[in-house]
């Protein structure tokens, strides 16, 4: 099966001496994968490789099987991120937000689609708000329904469940597990073990720019088993 989105031998270092380093990672339709690691580790940095945002210094980033630089606009359209801030013009409201964004993303019926997010992501009484007057969380809501509002193939988020409350914890967990089941591609960072335990076929562990392996979701304690892997890597860089 042709990979959503991947990674080939990627390596991306800035000035000091930091980054990432030979980097393989695929993630398939209908497949969640939860990327762990400490602060540092390079999580965001593979994120920005994985959608262009960054150029491999080594390497290739694929989507849909094709080379980022060749890939074919709706393939692009397909593709629902959210890395670093919520992608929001703060003096316009949550609505026109969307709106932007599902134009810019082609979608046909907008208003369908930004009634179904707003439902989705409990920000119906928000709609209508500048983005600038919002909590912390309800921007990271807007961004979230920005990012998946319409129905992409490849979801790519870096700590989605920053600033949200637990009902929108929950709320995300549904969305992306519903997205996943239909076929959709999901990469999702985050340092909440016990909670990407809950909706990831596979957790991949990173430290100091390299994958070192993945973990069972399954397993009991799953924290034990990430510093236990963490520990055993930065052990063997010491010898
Ligand atoms: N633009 C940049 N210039 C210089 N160094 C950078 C840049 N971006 C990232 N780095 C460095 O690359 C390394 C990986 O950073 P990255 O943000 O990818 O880690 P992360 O795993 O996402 O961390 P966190 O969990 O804290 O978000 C860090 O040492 C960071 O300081």
């Amino acid at each position: 099966m042709t990979s959503a989105i991947a990674l080939e031998h990627v390596t991306r270092t800035f000035r000091n001496g930091a980054g990432v380093f030979d980097l393989d990672l695929s993630v398939h339709p209908g497949e969640v994968v939860a990327l762990v690691g400490l602060n540092g580790a390079g999580k965001s940095t593979l994120m920005r490789v994985m959608l262009g945002m960054l150029r491999p210094h080594a390497g290739d980033a694929r989507l849909a099987g094709s080379l980022l630089n060749k890939a074919p606009s709706g393939e692009w359209r397909r593709v629902g991120h959210l890395v670093d801030y919520p992608l929001a013009y703060p003096e316009l409201t949550a609505q026109r937000n969307l709106e932007l964004s599902a134009r810019l993303r082609g979608v046909v019926d907008v208003d369908d689609a930004i009634a179904r997010i707003l439902s989705e992501f409990a920000l119906e009484e928000y709609a209508g708000r500048k983005v600038r007057a919002l909590s912390l969380g309800n921007r990271q809501r807007v961004g979230l329904a920005a990012a998946l509002q319409h129905s992409p193939r490849v979801i790519v988020l870096d700590e989605p469940t920053n600033a949200l409350d637990p009902a929108g914890v929950i709320r995300l967990r549904e969305s992306l597990l519903r997205r996943a089941a239909a076929g959709t591609a999901v990469l999702v960072s985050s340092h909440h073990l016990d909670e990407v335990a809950r909706i990831a076929h596979r957790i991949v562990v990173m430290n100091a720019g390299r994958l070192i392996g993945s973990l069972d979701p399954s397993i009991p304690d799953i924290e034990h088993a990430f510093f236990e892997t963490v520990r055993l890597d930065d052990e063997k860089g010491a010898r």
